[in-house]
């Protein structure tokens, strides 16, 4: 039997006295792009903070790659395997896209933070490897034509693309992507579809939070359907189309 990318179980996470996630349990497995949608306020994104270690979760636990994580600070879940992306870019307007994402791969270095934008205290035998990857990542995100453009100067499309290719950059086993196709057209959605295939194609696992339905039926593995804050289905998306719950609490008769 595999081992699970990603376990959580029995997670809940209360802010004051709103319970943000009750009781939630799933898997992801190795190479698996799962769904996880649901209304607003439903505990998505409060799901994936807990996942990445934005705030300490109130009870259960995260497993990655069957080691528990749920105490680790961010940074450490990150060099462990787990990227993620925000719903709004953060990114550095001055560096190049280039500079961006080699950034990213600061956590897979041996050599002294930022040296490998700042060219300092390198380990020679890093360099050619950081820059093929980064050359690679930048081809795989169809960012080759703006790669010594400043972040701030590339269009915000482009700018999605960049936080995938910069979580990517930390060679991560799973990334989360907090609605990835927030603000994109309808070809800039399909060239993102295209990308999360080619990210499950690379054998790493995609978690990824979206309202685009569209997007998640046609890119999705597996399906997990939130509801104020607790799992109300968990299937395919031929399942989750048709299941009673969800079409009650989320998605009507639109799918
Ligand atoms: N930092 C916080 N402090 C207090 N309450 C919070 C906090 N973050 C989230 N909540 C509450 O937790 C619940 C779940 O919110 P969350 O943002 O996780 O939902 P969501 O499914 O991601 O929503 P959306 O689709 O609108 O992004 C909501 O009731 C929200 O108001």
């Amino acid at each position: 039997m595999t081992t699970a990318v990603l376990r959580v179980e029995r997670l809940c996470k209360s802010f004051g006295g709103v319970h943000a996630i009750r009781d939630l349990t799933f898997e992801v497995q190795p190479g698996e792009v799962m769904g996880l949608i649901g209304p607003n306020g439903s505990g998505k994104s409060t799901t994936v903070n807990s996942l990445a270690g934005l705030f300490p979760v109130t009870s259960g636990e995260i497993l990655l790659a069957g080691a528990h994580i749920q105490h680790l600070p961010e940074p450490e879940r990150v060099e462990l395997g787990l990227a993620r992306t925000f719903q709004t870019a953060s990114v550095f307007p001055e560096f190049t896209v280039r500079q961006q994402i080699t950034l990213g791969c600061e956590p897979t270095l041996k050599s002294p933070p930022l040296s490998s934008i700042f060219g300092i205290g390198r380990h020679q035998g890093e360099v050619e490897a950081i820059e093929a990857r980064v050359q690679d990542l930048l081809e795989v995100t169809g960012l080759a034509a703006v790669a010594d453009d400043a972040v701030g100067t590339i269009s915000s499309a482009q700018q999605r693309f960049l936080m995938i290719a910069t979580a990517l950059a930390s060679e991560p086993k799973i990334v989360l992507l907090d609605e990835p196709a927030a603000g994109l057209v309808s070809h800039e959605r399909k060239t993102l579809s295209e990308l999360i295939k080619s990210i499950r194609d690379r054998g790493i696992a995609v978690l990824v939070i979206e309202h685009h339905m569209a997007l998640i039926m046609e890119v999705c593995d597996r399906i997990v359907v939130l509801n104020f804050g607790s799992k109300i289905a968990d299937g395919t998306p031929a399942e989750i189309r048709s299941s009673q719950a969800v079409i009650d609490a989320y998605l009507g008769e639109s799918v």
